[in-house]
């Protein structure tokens, strides 16, 4: 096998080992429990795991890069502190070591307005944006400047993957905050961005948090499930439905709900217009149940833990037959689609450089025609006219009049460069051309 065949079967088998790991995006409204919920699932998560090989220095390197970045661009004057190691933590519950075998959870925080987080994270996005400056240096709201930082935040959002890819095979499962009010991240390009991003490296499940306890008003139940719905359309991600505070109340009710359409349709009393509108939008969520998993839980208490993270091996299995096959056809598509765009830019380089009339049919010179010109013969190397049929250097200013001139080592150049960048963003394109 020559060399160059047997560094792409490597290069072929390293992009085959797939991440098992799932990870787990939080997603609710504001004050539903989301960074509670990490909190406890992480430590049910981190309970007896074996003493890690984590190399906090590395950690703290490649986060400084993210930090080095974004000081770049000059928007924020992030700090450079990096994330502790994550301590392990009580649990109600004993871990089940069938389900989701690693060490622990790898925790980020997306939240950039968090004031204090009762977990350590991995990665936290204050390590690196400073929200509160985007605020004023934007002259921004709250919101809005949640959704700057998160931009700011997307554009270094590959460092993170990397850091992630990397963490990720040894871990339970990584876990992702998002900030408290769900439309900044849902809704925004970041988000938008970050989740695909996700999505199509990890096996992704979104769990949506629901304070169950303020799901007692129907409406308000409609108006969460009618958000899930959309999220779960827009991502096409596995969802689970996470009701929390069952410490306080049972999701008994809202269970049923999803399953009795007609109990709902009774329990709905408004008869006002926001009555018939939920009622009709409840319907429509009939078939949006079926696809659903939910489990109750606490994250105050820890109760319901076990069944959750059960639930989330079992939607990261759908997501390997499911979901996997898009995204993979989807990454095919788009390598295709480079692959043909690169062919037809060396194509017209290529023409450019060698087929255009006057080269070959005519004269066109380059910059040694203009100094070598002495009107000594010279040997036509295939590129140029010879200097003998072009002898002097007034024939080369009137081939720069005419845009008849031509020069060579800077269309070199540039065609050099051109390939150079190429084999740098697609290295398979170099093993390609060999
Ligand atoms: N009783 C009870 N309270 C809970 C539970 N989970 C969270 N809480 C409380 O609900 C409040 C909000 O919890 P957070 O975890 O901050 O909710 P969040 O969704 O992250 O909030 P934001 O991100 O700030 O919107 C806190 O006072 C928690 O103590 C639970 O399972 N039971």
């Amino acid at each position: 096998m020559s060399a160059s065949l047997a560094q792409s079967g490597a290069a072929s088998a390293q992009h085959d080992a797939r991440i098992t790991t799932p990870a787990c995006l939080v997603l609710g409204m504001a004050g539903s429990g989301k960074t509670t919920l990490v909190d406890a699932l992480s430590a049910w998560l981190d309970v007896d795991s074996v003493s890690s090989d984590d190399e906090p220095v590395d950690d703290a390197q490649l986060n400084q890069q993210i930090v080095d970045a974004i000081h770049s661009m000059s928007l924020n004057q992030a700090s450079s502190v990096a994330p502790p190691a994550r301590p392990s933590a009580p649990s109600a519950q004993p871990p089940a070591h069938d389900v989701l075998p690693g060490q622990g959870a790898y925790v980020i925080n997306l939240d950039p307005a968090v004031y204090e987080l009762p977990y350590d994270p991995n990665i936290d996005i204050r390590d690196t944006i400073k929200y509160k400056q985007v605020m004023s240096q934007y002259s921004l709201g709250p919101n809005g400047a949640i959704i700057t930082s998160l931009n700011l935040y997307a554009t270094r959002f590959d460092q993170v993957l990397t850091l992630i890819e990397k963490r990720a095979p040894q871990s339970r499962a990584v876990i992702i905050d998002t900030p408290g009010q769900i439309e900044t991240f849902t809704w925004s390009a970041s988000g938008t961005i970050i989740t695909d991003a996700l999505g199509i490296t990890l096996p992704t499940v979104i769990l949506f948090v629901v304070d169950t306890v303020r799901c007692e008003n129907t409406m308000t139940f409609v108006s969460n499930m009618l958000y899930a719905c959309s999220i779960m359309y827009k991502t096409r991600l596995p969802m689970i439905i996470v009701f929390n505070k069952t410490d306080v109340k049972s999701c008994h009710f809202a269970q049923q709900w999803m399953s009795d359409f007609d109990k709902l349709e009774n329990d709905l009393k408004e008869n006002n217009f926001l009555g018939t509108l939920a009622r009709s939008m409840a319907q429509a969520l009939e078939q949006f149940y079926h696809t659903l998993r939910s489990v109750a839980v606490s994250a105050e208490t820890g109760d319901g833990m076990d069944q959750l993270v059960k639930c989330i091996q079992d939607a990261a299995e759908q997501y390997e037959n499911d979901y996997r096959p898009v995204v993979d056809a989807r990454k095919k598509a788009r390598a295709q689609g480079k692959k043909e765009h690169q062919d037809e830019q060396i194509e017209r380089i290529r023409k450019d450089m060698y087929d255009e009339p006057g080269f070959g049919t005519g004269p066109r010179f380059d910059e040694e025609d203009e100094s070598d010109h002495t009107g000594s013969d010279q040997q036509n190397d295939g590129m140029k006219p010879s200097s003998s049929v072009f002898p002097d250097k007034h024939a080369v200013r009137m081939a720069k009049m005419t845009g008849t001139y031509y020069d060579k080592q800077e269309e070199q150049r540039k065609y050099d460069q051109f390939i150079h960048n190429m084999d740098a963003s697609n290295p398979d394109s170099k093993r390609d051309r060999e």
